[in-house]
């Protein structure tokens, strides 16, 4: 049977299946809604019912014939909650997410080995607490002492949706959309929203109700769910294959993105002391301390690339509605700015003299000076996340062992190794 999804809530409760057509990402609903470089009819919505024993309610139960499908069409669309829930079960202790995603992505998701597995735990119970920020709306604070590199919390997002879905400023690595921005852009918001009515529809109660109080920093746009997304979504590593026979839009890995309870309350800093990292395999958002962090302080994740100036900086980050005003932007001048800007290169090129100490017969601690220097400046600029600020540690941990100081070359060893960990058992 097929039929309009939108006002058919039973449809709503299910996972909706767009059968493979010419035209990509198109859903028929009630008046068809294009994509990109379309002119021809939509593909379907099909409600294709339920096997025996799988029922779309209560909520979030949600599987149907075709969420437990893994050979979908390149154009299916579905919205699926993920992990499977079965009536009779009861339901993952974890959570659940809704997910807005194309057929193979999710076929390819479903298929893995032992998925989902159960999500990681942190070492000790609530290490933080959601409360008000000054200036920021809430926050989210330590409420122990933690560690680099140590899990603060992991959770299933409320919705994880393709990064398409919330186009933001191009320089926002978390929901970046691919190059020809604008107009496709702005047709797909308008699918998207419609897509993410659905899967509201889908949430739990409660779920509903925290993602709708989740924080909008476009309070002016018509699409208001997409909206929430923009304000909140980080990106995930799950990605749509390149499909270069969809145009220049397809023809790179499309990530999804995540909207989550507890992470979307994080707020930003250039000098972050957390990041975020998807776990594929157990369908979960994790955030982990990068710095020491004291009980009471709040804890901040970089809504923006850290490799720019703060000018470039402050565009970045102009549709989240604020302005930051952390150390790091406060008192940026040339010189800072230029550091951020050169960072990587500036440590290349150490790695590069490095490779000459270490064969060197004798090594003179001087070499030491500048690398400890940049290292220090790199901290104070709030560096740490980026790559380049780990592999900085590596190169004063050898040459330290080189010049047979072994206990200070540990000491970078661990915290390398302990950076180096985060989201690697993935
Ligand atoms: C993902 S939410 C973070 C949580 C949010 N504070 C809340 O109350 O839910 C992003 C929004 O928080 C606020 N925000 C985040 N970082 C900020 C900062 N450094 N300064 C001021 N406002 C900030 C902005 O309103 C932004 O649009």
């Amino acid at each position: 049977m097929k039929r309009g999804f939108l006002n058919t809530s039973k449809v709503k409760k299910q996972a909706l299946y767009g059968q493979t057509q010419p035209q990509p990402h198109q859903l028929e609903i009630e008046k068809p809604v294009q994509t990109r470089n379309s002119s021809k009819s939509s593909g379907r919505v099909v409600d294709a019912g339920h096997p025996e024993g799988v029922v779309a309610g209560p909520l979030p139960s949600s599987t149907n014939e075709n969420s437990l499908r893994t050979d979908h069409g390149k154009d299916a669309i579905l919205v699926s909650t993920i992990p499977l829930h079965f009536e009779d079960g009861p339901g993952d202790p974890d959570g659940h997410s809704e997910w807005i995603v194309s057929g193979p992505t999710y076929d390819k998701i479903l298929k893995s080995p032992s998925f989902p597995g159960p999500i990681p735990k942190p070492r000790r119970h609530n290490m933080y607490v959601v409360k008000p920020s000054r200036g920021m709306g809430l926050g989210v604070f330590a409420t122990c002492d933690i560690e680099a590199g140590e899990l603060i919390f992991s959770e299933r997002p409320l919705l994880v949706y393709p990064s398409a879905a919330a186009p933001l400023e191009a320089s926002n690595p978390y929901i970046r959309l691919s190059s020809s921005k604008g107009r496709n852009a702005q047709r797909n918001a308008i699918e998207y929203e419609q897509l993410a009515e659905v899967a509201l529809e889908r949430m739990t109660e409660e779920g509903r109700a925290a993602f709708l109080s989740l924080a909008n920093a476009h309070g002016g746009d018509n699409r208001p769910l997409v909206a929430i997304i923009k304000t909140n979504g980080y990106l995930t590593n799950i990605g749509d294959e390149p499909d270069p026979r969809l145009g220049e839009d397809y023809a790179r890995e499309r990530k999804y993105g995540a909207v989550c309870e507890i992470g979307a309350r994080i707020n930003h800093s250039c000098s972050p002391n957390v990041t975020f990292w998807f776990k594929r395999s157990s369908f979960s958002m994790q955030v982990t301390a990068i710095k020491d962090i004291k009980a009471g302080q709040e804890l901040f994740s970089s809504y923006c690339r850290l490799d720019q100036s703060a000018a470039r900086r402050k565009v970045a980050l102009a549709p989240y509605g604020f302005e930051c005003k952390c150390a790091v932007c406060v008192h940026a001048i040339p010189a800072t700015d230029k550091l951020h800007e050169e960072f990587p290169a500036r440590v290349q090129r150490f790695s590069e003299l490095s490779k000459g100490w270490i064969r060197a017969p004798r090594l003179d601690a001087s070499v030491l000076d500048p690398l400890l220097q940049l290292e220090k400046d790199a901290i104070k600029e709030g560096l740490v996340p980026e790559p380049p600020y780990r592999r900085l540690l590596g190169i004063i941990e050898v040459v330290y062992a080189k010049l047979g100081m072994r206990e200070k070359a540990g000491y970078y060893t661990e915290i390398r190794c302990r950076l180096n960990a985060i989201g690697k058992d993935d």
